[in-house]
């Protein structure tokens, strides 16, 4: 409903997002080291690198719930965090975030009322994104009776209302079974192609980067690279991208530009929230990230 045209809406012509020089410091560690990259419009682009690389923390630059951001980060043609960005952008993170004592209807219904759809749209717009993640035999269960894979799906689905121009998935794929992790790729993909949304999505598991059409990928708070699956094999002379990144990895190691380590990290204080940058989810129960 928000988006306008398969291939970026109008009013941003250019890539959904585009980072210069982004820098993030959590505690008293610099977790984002001066990134520069962009998500182009109406891709499927991943985020991949390992553990602890900074995966999730540019991802909350991105929905502007991250605090201690510098540098240039443009969302959806507007500075990361407006307010004009909540309707325009989904979040999901990694920890479900829906409320347990609700039905998977009465959640979605919730959400779509916060985001503010008419009530007579409302019914069919929750049937719709119950049946985009397969949860329609579910509706009337309680969300605490759904299995972990099951209830992840309902914080998409919340994610999916209203149709964001941009959706931010962290890890959404982890936990579940082989077959639902196709069908969720091919909902991924379906969006972008049919609907023109841009999908920003987190992965710390290498065999998911070629179901992405860009990657960029990340290591110790800096971009490794940025470039499509084929590509990356291409330029370094690797048959998988689990191996390109290794390649990459080794390269870096070897490079005598690489800065020197950071100190020990420290807990930073409690992020702001960010009920009034992010959509739905990250306005109901939430795990507290900080
Ligand atoms: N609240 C915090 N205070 C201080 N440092 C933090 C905080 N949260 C995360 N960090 C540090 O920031 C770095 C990046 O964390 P982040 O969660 O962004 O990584 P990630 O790539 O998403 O990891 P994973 O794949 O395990 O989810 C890590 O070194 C982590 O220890």
């Amino acid at each position: 409903m928000t988006n306008k045209s398969p291939g970026g809406p109008p009013d941003h012509p250019g890539p959904a997002v585009r980072a210069q020089g982004l820098r993030v410091t959590r505690g008293r560690r610099e977790v984002l080291r001066g990134l520069d990259f962009t998500v182009p419009a109406g891709t499927v682009t991943g985020l991949l690198g390992p553990s602890g690389c900074g995966k999730t923390t540019l991802m909350r630059a991105v929905v502007g719930a991250q605090r201690q951001v510098a540098g240039e980060l443009r969302v959806l043609g507007e500075p990361a965090g407006a307010a004009g960005l909540r309707a325009r952008l989904g979040y999901v993170t990694q920890a479900p975030s829906v409320y347990a004592d609700l039905t998977v209807r009465r959640n979605l219904d919730y959400f779509a009322a916060v985001l503010g759809l008419p009530r007579a749209a409302r019914a069919g717009e929750v049937d719709r994104v119950l049946h985009e993640v397969d949860l329609t035999d579910h509706a009337t269960s309680l969300t605490r009776d759904l299995s972990g894979g099951q209830r992840s799906r309902v914080s998409l689905a919340a994610a999916l209302l209203g149709t964001p121009e941009l959706l931010v998935l962290d890890e959404p794929t982890v936990g579940l079974d082989p077959v639902l992790r196709r069908s969720l790729w091919d909902l991924f993909h379906r969006l972008a192609a049919q609907r023109g949304t841009t999908l920003l999505i987190s992965s710390h598991v290498m065999d998911e980067a070629d179901r992405c059409q860009r990657l960029i990928l990340l290591r110790e708070g800096r971009v490794l690279a940025e470039d499509t699956p084929a590509g990356l094999r291409r330029h370094s002379g690797v048959d998988s991208v689990e191996a390109a990144f290794l390649a990459l990895v080794e390269a870096d190691a070897a490079s005598p530009s690489r800065p020197a380590g950071t100190p020990e990290p420290a807990v930073e204080p409690p992020a702001p929230d960010p009920a009034g940058t992010a959509r739905p989810p990250a306005a109901g129960p939430r795990r507290e990230e900080s």
